[in-house]
């Protein structure tokens, strides 16, 4: 992959659609009024209940959809990308209802998604994969196993996210797949069956890459090996949630060896999975812990999990929190003191925003490395970051690989949000001490947050019992 595949350019935000629909996986359509992010007055005390993992949910369908029985999800994420994934999954013959959730179930009121696999998924289909790198990576590797052609596109940023790795995988094990030059549209031509075999790729850009070949590969007729030449995998921790989540459908999966992944030919078992909740999209809350003071309560994270997001734990103990995991959920205390860090967020980079938007309140400095892959997330999160914290006072250097930013008297201003959920999130979280934040689509949080502002808005409102998802 060439590096301008991993950086694409930082797009214009002159006219911003938002989602202003209620159906969240429509594309954006509308203009939403900036966000005035409300500022914290007394020190929080509250527990908020997120909804599930993105990363989880995505994976649980896939799987799900090329299982040989019916599986249930029970409290899955129902935001942007899981709807993506999900119309997208019932485009191809797979049957996805809602039902009541059983007794006294975790993520709220949310309904479970019952999944009824077809005989043979369907070809001649379009695919919407909105800016949702998990639909627009791991889908491909799916359709080839449709009886037909399947066109994969999404929102104009999403064209110019890396998709190469995958491309040529495919094609490398007889899949035929049409392109835009490693990116969206993509049309793949399912043949109903997949050969499968050994694939070699440089997955640097994303480990998403290895994860679609993984997820889909127990289908092929030879399994799927996957070995990665390149700079290292970021964001590994994904490919072992991808690795864990694959065992638990009763696949075999090798990954004895570094970079080199094999997964066996063989049936997906049926799945009854509860989802975790987000533990990245609780980065946020359990930061306003430390700016505003007071404490952040998350009920049901996890004891042991293979989501990156439990880094945030050890993240937020350095940057000066009070952190306390038990079987309750994590409780984060912070007395609006907070100090900078110098870390590696190569293995967790989808952490980099809310880290950023804490660093730029610390009162020493920080340093970030390891991140520059995320250059071809939702937007080009280095140039974002230095653009909107800069704009509002922070000296915030962008570096080859990540960002490095000093103590400054930060002042109010627009934060723009480059139809990025996490840029959004920044702004409220710098918001929460400086007055006068107004962030630019706010509504782009519903990627993966289904009503942030109403969690956000219920945790400032603390002495709160609880705060639930919708
Ligand atoms: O597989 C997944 O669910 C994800 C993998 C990571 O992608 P990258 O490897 O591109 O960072 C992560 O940042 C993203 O939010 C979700
Ligand atoms: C990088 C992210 O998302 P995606 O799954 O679209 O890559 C993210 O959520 O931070």
């Amino acid at each position: 992959m060439s590096p301008a595949d991993a950086s694409p350019p930082l797009p214009s935000t002159a006219s911003t659609p938002s989602t202003a629909s209620t159906e969240l996986h429509r594309h954006p359509v509308a203009v939403e009024p900036d966000w005035a992010a409300p500022t914290s007055q007394v020190p929080l005390e509250a527990t908020v209940v997120l909804p599930g993992s993105k990363s989880l949910t995505n994976r649980y369908l896939v799987l799900a959809a090329l299982a040989s029985d019916r599986s249930r999800l029970r409290a899955p994420l129902r935001s942007r990308d899981t709807l993506l994934m999900a119309e997208a999954l019932r485009s191809l013959g797979v049957g996805i209802d809602d039902v009541a959730p059983e007794g006294d179930a975790p993520g709220g009121a949310v309904p479970d998604w019952v999944i009824t696999p077809p005989a043979q998924l369907r070809g001649d289909v379009a695919v919407d994969c909105g800016l949702a790198g998990t639909v627009m990576r791991f889908l491909p590797a799916v359709a080839a196993l449709a009886d037909g052609p399947v066109r994969l596109d999404g929102d104009p940023q999403a064209r110019v996210r890396p998709m190469r790795p995958v491309i040529e995988a495919l094609r490398a094990i007889g899949v035929e797949v049409d392109d835009d030059r490693g990116h969206l549209p993509v049309t793949v031509h399912g043949r109903g069956r997949v050969h499968g075999g050994a694939v070699t790729m440089d997955a640097s850009a994303s480990s998403q890459f290895v994860s679609a070949l993984l997820l889909a590969g127990a289908r092929y007729d030879e399994g799927i090996t996957v070995r990665h030449e390149g700079e290292p995998v970021p964001s590994e921790p994904h490919i072992l949630m991808t690795v864990e989540t694959l065992r638990d459908a009763g696949a075999i999966v090798d990954d004895s060896e570094p970079d080199t992944w094999r997964v066996e030919a063989s049936d997906i078992n049926a799945l009854d999975v509860s989802v975790e909740p987000d533990l990245s999209n609780a980065g946020p809350f359990v930061a306003a812990a430390l700016v505003a003071g007071g404490t952040v309560r998350v009920p049901g994270w996890p004891q042991h999990t293979t989501q990156a997001g439990d880094l945030l734990r050890e993240i937020l103990d350095t940057m000066g929190a009070d952190v306390r995991l038990d079987r309750t959920g994590l409780s984060v205390t912070g007395s609006g003191e907070l100090v900078g860090i110098d870390i590696d967020l190569h293995d967790a980079a989808e952490l980099t925003p809310t880290v950023a938007a804490l660093a730029a309140l610390a009162s020493t400095p920080t340093w970030i490395r390891g991140v520059a892959h995320i250059r071809g997330h939702e937007t080009d999160r280095l140039a974002a970051l230095t653009a909107e914290l800069g704009g509002l006072g922070s000296r915030v250097v962008e570096t080859e690989d990540g960002l490095r930013i000093a103590p400054s008297r930060l002042h109010g201003g627009r934060f723009r949000s480059y139809h990025d959920h996490r840029m959004a999130t920044a702004g409220a979280i710098l918001g929460l001490r400086v007055p006068g934040v107004h962030v630019e689509d706010i509504g782009t949080t519903r990627k993966t947050l289904p009503d942030f502002v109403g969690l956000w808005q219920g945790m400032l409102d603390s002495p709160a019992p609880v705060v639930t998802p919708r």
